[in-house]
């Protein structure tokens, strides 16, 4: 079997790294002409090695048995519609966390709506990019909803630093690599404007009650939530300056202004998630929270005075 990334940003740039460990990968990236020394303009100081099959040529790419799509969520439609041709019989692995503004699905949702003559999977938790590139060893969650295929995957894609954990959850595994994005700007808010440690562990509980309640409704299993794609990437996500979402939320905080060049993927999921919920009938109030202060409706003040002024309620 052989396998291609789509996406040289830095989640695409590492994972190919980490593969190479172990079989031939071809690595596309829409820019690779304009790479110096064979690194991701998103992921320096980390050269892909002679194993990877560095390529401009998304053709050639899609000529792999497994496709592993690593664009950020809101770019996924446009690359999947720039491959018109069959992708009958291939296994494609969204590594993406986010819900499709325009459509409300999770990324491997919109592969298997997509290419439907293919077999959709996920894979996602709690993994810095940086972290798989410098060969850390990090746990993932690798979801399919045919567990043949997914068998398969987890032993095609572990490598000695990247341990895959298997499950047939595909939407507990996608809701949870979504919404903890949005709690992480929540968190970073949180630690930005000074509010400390005890605020932050108050808001990544009750923010994970949120993502419960969200997919619990949308069909997912409380033992994916409870794992490495739900409360593992929610505890490295809240806690670390590393993660974007984290920095976004903390510049917002400070009263600074955020990096417009970085990868925020909870933004549009939070607008995405109010949305669904709205139609689903529940409240998610620290996610409309975060939506408000990303969008500058509200200032992180007053959406935590908003958070802290509801009604008490039981736990
Ligand atoms: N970084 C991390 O540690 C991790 C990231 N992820 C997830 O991986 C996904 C990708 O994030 P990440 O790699 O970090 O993002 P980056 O910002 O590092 O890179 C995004 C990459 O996607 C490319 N891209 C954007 N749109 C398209 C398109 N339509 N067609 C082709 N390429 C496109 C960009 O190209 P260009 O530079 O030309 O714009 C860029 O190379 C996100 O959903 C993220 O949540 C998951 C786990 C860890
Ligand atoms: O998803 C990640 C780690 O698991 C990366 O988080 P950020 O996108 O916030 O950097």
């Amino acid at each position: 079997m052989s396998v291609a990334v789509l996406g040289g940003g830095a989640f695409g740039t590492a994972l190919a790294i980490s593969i190479a460990q172990v079989r031939p990968v071809i690595l596309w990236a829409r820019n690779a002409q304009d790479w110096t020394d064979r690194q991701s303009p998103r992921l320096p100081d980390a050269p892909v090695p002679d194993a990877v099959a560095l390529t401009g040529d998304l053709k050639r790419a899609i000529g792999a048995d497994t496709l592993l799509f690593a664009v950020p969520m809101q770019s996924l439609s446009g690359l999947l519609a720039a491959i018109p041709e069959t992708l009958q019989g291939k296994a494609l692995v969204a590594c993406c966390k986010g819900i499709d503004l325009r459509t409300g699905q999770g990324p491997a949702h919109r592969l298997a709506e997509t290419k439907p003559e293919a077999t959709a999977a996920i894979l996602t938790g709690p993994s810095f990019a940086t972290d798989i590139a410098r060969g850390l060893p990090t746990a993932l969650t690798l979801a399919c909803a045919d567990d043949t295929v997914g068998q398969a995957l987890q032993t095609e894609l572990s490598t000695p630093n990247l341990r895959l954990y298997r499950s047939t959850d595909v939407a507990g595994a996608e809701l949870g690599g979504a919404l903890k994005n949005v709690i992480a700007i929540a968190s970073g808010a949180c630690m930005g404007a000074g509010l400390g440690d005890s605020a932050r562990a108050a808001l990544m509980t009750r923010g994970f009650a949120e993502m419960m309640r969200l997919a619990l409704h949308f069909g997912a299993r409380t033992e994916t939530l409870a794992g490495l794609s739900g409360l593992g990437d929610l505890a490295l996500t809240c806690t670390s300056p590393l993660s974007r979402n984290f920095r976004f939320g903390e510049a917002l905080g400070r009263g600074d202004t955020p990096d417009a060049t970085m990868t925020v993927e909870g933004k549009a999921t939070a607008r995405a998630a109010l949305d669904i919920a709205e139609r689903a009938g529940l409240s998610l109030p620290i996610t409309t929270a975060v939506h408000a202060i990303s969008t500058g409706q509200t200032s992180v003040a007053d959406a935590i005075q908003g958070l802290l002024a509801r009604p008490l309620k039981e736990e």
